[in-house]
């Protein structure tokens, strides 16, 4: 499940002005990807132009053998089909009820029976922890549900690739945590491509596979976040360690006297923050997009900062992992695995909910309102 999203050459601009340019980047099929960049660098424009609704003004936007922004307006139509997107508002129907909302798409798009879209509707409302509000209206329910009610709407046509705008806007650091742990463990379930833009500097941090950054209407980088999280590169250094030193200014870019002041302060030589672990999905289990910590970073030759991939417990993951892997019960396997999907012998990093580094609290959102 999940495709691969690849994306040559692609530049937007609305009238005279250059929104970004010769943008170039292969999302991973199943994988987690974080879209960054300051405010105004046209990360929802990347969206809209990855689900066609809007038109790059060159380049292309592979999904398997189709070019997205070429396709015929039929192609485009079953092509959307694919992708699952939620909103930064989660874009309900304040009129409509949760269950009605999220049968939307359902009841538009396809000729299922009711009994079928109950069925649909449930399941995707206990993926997102919403059970029980089938009822209420999107005005009577938290920043948080809204958003997980606009995330269950666009996983009803079983989508191959998420696109999520700013899921954290709005909400608190304790919402927006849990709504990441719902995000990974709805990765591994279903195993589409995921791509999230947010401004949330520790979502990018402990989240994702893979982190990109618009800058200057270009994508400085994107790659694996072992990766961008020990580069050196001022913008990705100052970005991901949301500093005030570096090139990135309140009008996007600083003058050439200002960097010359914090060099001369010596600001520019701080150290890179260690690298954090990476958040588990809640049942302990491995997803497609995970791979070992510092496995990057030792392929590549880079010393990550000191301190880096230690939990919260002081265990280091580097040293953990190979343990961890090893107690996990192999698909197939005569003996399933407990609930946890650890045995008893080789406790899980946290079990389920996980106290594996950068979980949130054990549980499912559902039910406190989140
Ligand atoms: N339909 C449109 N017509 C004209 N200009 C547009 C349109 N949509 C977006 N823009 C402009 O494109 C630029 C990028 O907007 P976009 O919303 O993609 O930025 P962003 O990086 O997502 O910002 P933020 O992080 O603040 O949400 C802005 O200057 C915006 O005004």
């Amino acid at each position: 499940m999940g495709v691969e999203i690849r994306v040559e050459g692609l530049t937007k601009s609305f009238g005279r002005q250059v929104i970004w340019q010769d943008v170039s980047l292969t999302i991973p099929a199943g994988e987690i990807s974080v879209l960054l960049g300051p405010s105004g660098t046209g990360k929802s424009v990347f969206l809209k132009s990855l689900v066609g609704l809007l038109k790059p003004d060159r380049g292309h936007i592979w999904i398997g053998d189709r070019d997205l922004p070429y396709l015929p307006e039929r192609d485009l139509y079953e092509t959307r089909k694919l992708f699952g997107v939620l909103f930064q508002d989660g874009a309900l129907f304040g009129s409509m009820s949760l269950f009605d909302n999220i049968a939307f798409p359902l009841r538009e798009h396809t000729k299922k029976s009711e009994s079928d879209v109950k069925r649909i509707v449930m399941e995707k409302m206990d993926m997102v922890g919403l059970l029980g509000s089938e009822h209420k209206l999107p005005g009577e329910i938290s920043g948080g549900m809204r958003k997980r009610a606009g995330l269950a709407r666009a996983l009803v046509l079983d989508p191959e690739i998420l696109l999520v705008d700013e899921p954290d806007s709005g909400l608190d650091p304790v919402r927006t945590s849990f709504l990441n742990q719902v995000f990974i463990d709805l990765n591994a379930q279903i195993g589409a491509t995921f791509l999230i833009v947010t401004h949330d500097i520790n979502t990018a941090r402990t989240v994702p596979d893979n982190i990109g950054l618009l800058y200057r209407r270009h994508l400085a980088m994107f790659g694996p976040r072992e990766m961008l999280l020990s580069s050196e590169e001022p913008v990705v250094r100052q970005f991901l360690n949301a500093s005030k030193v570096g090139p990135i200014g309140m009008s996007e870019e600083k003058d050439e006297s200002e960097l010359e002041a914090e060099a001369k302060m010596g600001l520019d030589s701080g150290k890179l923050p260690p690298i954090p672990p990476q958040q588990m999905a809640s049942d302990g289990m491995l997803r497609t997009g995970m791979h070992a910590p510092g496995a990057w970073c030792a392929a590549h030759g880079v010393t990550p900062p000191p301190g880096s991939f230690i939990d919260d417990l002081g265990r280091n993951w580097v040293e953990e992992w190979p343990r961890y892997v090893a107690s996990l019960t192999p698909v197939g396997a005569a003996s399933a695995p407990p609930p946890g999907g650890m045995p008893p012998s080789a406790p899980p990093p946290g079990g389920p909910g996980g106290q594996f580094p950068g979980n949130p609290p054990p549980g499912r959102p559902g039910g406190a309102g989140y």
